[in-house]
């Protein structure tokens, strides 16, 4: 019955009930806050969102619901700290701040609430709650990225549960119009299970929100994390590990294409003298160089690892063995034939290749080792020249693109 609606007993427990559940979504934040430090600036603004918010409700449940500037504080307080998880999380899920200015706004929307005061008591609910859906709403479209292209599952969970938040809204305001009790100056007027079920979600939607960006915070570390363990430091190509990872498929995917998969191990001529005579970190210097200069001649589709301290290895996608010779001696020809600029030196730098196919029925180690014996061969020949191993067919033709690839320092 709607006399029954507002008991001083109903209000306390659903405002403690969202009130409880914002503090446990600001204790989630601030958890969040030191899983991912990139995501400081944002999550901190979830974070005192939540704490606002909660502070806001939990001081409701406490406040006599007749009586003027606590209701407004609370108000007040949910306003402001529902646009700061607006901008907050509009900023996790966009990777950049939003434009609107979310303190500037909801210090003007809640000056209004303190206009409406005056208004008879349900006109002012109906006020209120038209306000706040418009915030949840804003909520919700500050995450739209995260329900129309999400990146995970969590994210597009923080989506639908913003957008779900912003429904609730619609919900209360729906029963504030059609409210037809006795005038109360509350915020709620809804039936008692309605009441029940609102704050049940009210509480739900900040602690889920601060569990799923949690979650996402942690999908974000763990991408870091693995981009950090697959590129290697000091060229920015990728580990040898990584490239361990990804040769199988890499392999499956050139012969479905009908292509040719080749190995190439690069390996950097007499670098130790380069070391010795310029000193490691123009070493370093030269490495870098040398792995942009091989990326910047290579297919944007072949594979290029760090496969050792001055040894490379590329996975090449070649229609024939003999364009993948081709390749390997134009790599050659992209290091060997102009110094490289460091600071203030011009390093002449050579490599030396072993190239080998990758035949259906080869492990990738025996294909590894194919183009290792390769190299060795190119070390032995008199280095700074492309050497290919007998499983590159047809050998004849190979050999003919060698010999012509083939110089001395
Ligand atoms: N600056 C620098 N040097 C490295 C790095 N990793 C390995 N090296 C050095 O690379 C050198 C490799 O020397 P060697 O294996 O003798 O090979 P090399 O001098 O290139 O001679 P060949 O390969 O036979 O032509 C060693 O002196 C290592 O200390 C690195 O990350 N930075």
């Amino acid at each position: 019955m709607e006399s029954d609606l507002m008991r001083p007993i109903d209000m306390l427990s659903a405002y403690i009930i969202a009130g409880v559940g914002s503090l446990l979504g600001a204790m989630m934040m601030l958890i969040a806050r030191q899983a991912e430090p990139s995501q400081r600036a944002p999550l901190n603004q979830c974070l005192y969102g939540f704490l606002i918010l909660g502070v806001g409700l939990a001081h409701n449940a406490f406040t006599d619901t007749a009586v003027r500037w606590p209701i407004l504080f609370g108000a007040a307080a949910s306003l402001v700290g529902t646009a700061l998880i607006a901008r907050g999380l509009g900023w996790m899920v966009s990777a950049r701040p939003p434009r609107f200015g979310a303190l500037p706004t909801a210090v003007l929307l809640a000056g209004l609430v303190i206009a409406a005061w005056p208004l008879p008591p349900r006109w002012f609910g109906i006020v209120f709650h038209a306000i706040f859906l418009m915030f949840a709403a804003s909520l919700a479209y500050a995450t739209r990225h995260a329900l129309l292209r999400p990146r995970s599952a969590a994210e597009r969970a923080v989506g639908v549960i913003c957008a779900l938040y912003a429904l609730t809204w619609a919900q209360t305001l729906w029963y504030a119009i059609g409210y037809r009790g006795p005038e109360l100056r509350h915020l709620m007027y809804m039936p008692e299970p309605m009441l029940t079920m609102f704050a049940v979600t009210y509480a739900l939607m900040p602690l889920l929100v601060g569990a799923l960006v949690l979650n996402l915070a942690n999908a974000q570390l763990g991408a870091r994390l693995n981009r950090l363990a697959s590129t290697d430091e000091l060229t920015g190509l990728l580990t040898r590990r990584a490239l361990h990872e990804r040769a199988q498929l890499w392999h499956a995917e050139v012969r479905a294409r009908g292509q040719t998969p080749a190995l190439l191990l690069v390996d950097i001529d007499y670098f130790k003298q380069i070391n010795d005579s310029h000193g490691h970190e123009c070493g370093d210097a030269v490495l870098r160089a040398v792995s942009g200069r091989m990326r910047g001649h290579l297919r944007g589709d072949a594979l290029i690892a760090r496969w050792g301290g001055e040894e490379f290895l590329v996975l090449l996608e070649a229609s024939h063995c003999r364009d993948a010779a081709a390749a390997a001696e134009r790599l050659r020809a992209a290091v060997g034939d102009a110094p490289f600029s460091i600071g203030a030196l011009r390093v002449p730098v050579t490599a030396s290749l072993g190239l080998a196919a990758w035949t259906d029925d080869t492990q990738f180690a025996r294909a590894v080792a194919a183009a290792d014996a390769a190299l060795y061969t190119a070390k032995r020949g008199g280095r700074n020249r492309v050497a290919i191993a007998d499983a590159c067919e047809p050998a004849d033709a190979l050999s003919a693109t060698a010999a012509a690839s083939r110089r001395t320092p």
